[in-house]
């Protein structure tokens, strides 16, 4: 039996569960330079934890998805938060999930914009990197350090994600 998922747009409030949004949103703009750059400061804060944490910056160059597409599974970083931002100017898809007495709940899938990024909260549920339509890079900010931070949860069931943007 597929579980279907629907696409939701991506909204500051409906996200505000898992993380933020990294976009040039006007109300944290400010003037720089002389007046020759706007600053959008504070999108999201970086959240690594444990001794010999860093934050590091790298780039993520994701193969699209097909469609339909399974998601079989989920995964979280319990030391550190991980933000993805696009750089191609394409819209790709954000999964995250609830967390249930620790596995994920029903996925919920958002559809971002090609200027949109997101930051995933520390030990927050998400799906790995979902590039769409072509290759795609993304600027990823995220831990580097002792620990295991990567866990993953496999679904018994997939659910299953139709069609694209
Ligand atoms: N493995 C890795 O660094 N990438 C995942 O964490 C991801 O969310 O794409
Ligand atoms: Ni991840």
């Amino acid at each position: 039996m597929s579980r279907l998922l629907e696409i939701e747009p991506l909204t500051r409030e409906a996200f505000a569960p898992f993380g933020t949004i990294i976009e040039a949103d006007p109300a944290t703009m400010r003037h720089i330079n002389g007046g020759n750059t706007e600053r959008f400061h504070g999108l999201a804060r970086a959240d690594v934890v444990g001794d010999g944490a860093n934050v590091i910056i790298n780039i993520f160059r994701g193969q699209p998805r097909s469609f339909p597409y399974s998601v079989t599974m989920m995964e979280r970083h319990p030391l550190g938060s991980q933000s993805f931002s696009p750089l191609d100017d394409r819209p790709w898809l954000v999964v995250v999930a609830d967390d249930e007495d620790g596995r994920p709940g029903t996925p919920r899938v958002f559809q971002a914009n090609g200027r949109q990024g997101v930051n995933y909260g520390r030990n927050i549920w998400h799906h790995p990197l979902m590039s769409v339509g072509a290759v795609s890079d993304f600027l990823i900010v995220d831990r580097e350090g002792p620990g295991n931070n990567l866990e993953e949860f496999f679904y018994d069931e997939p659910f299953v994600i139709d069609s694209a943007i």
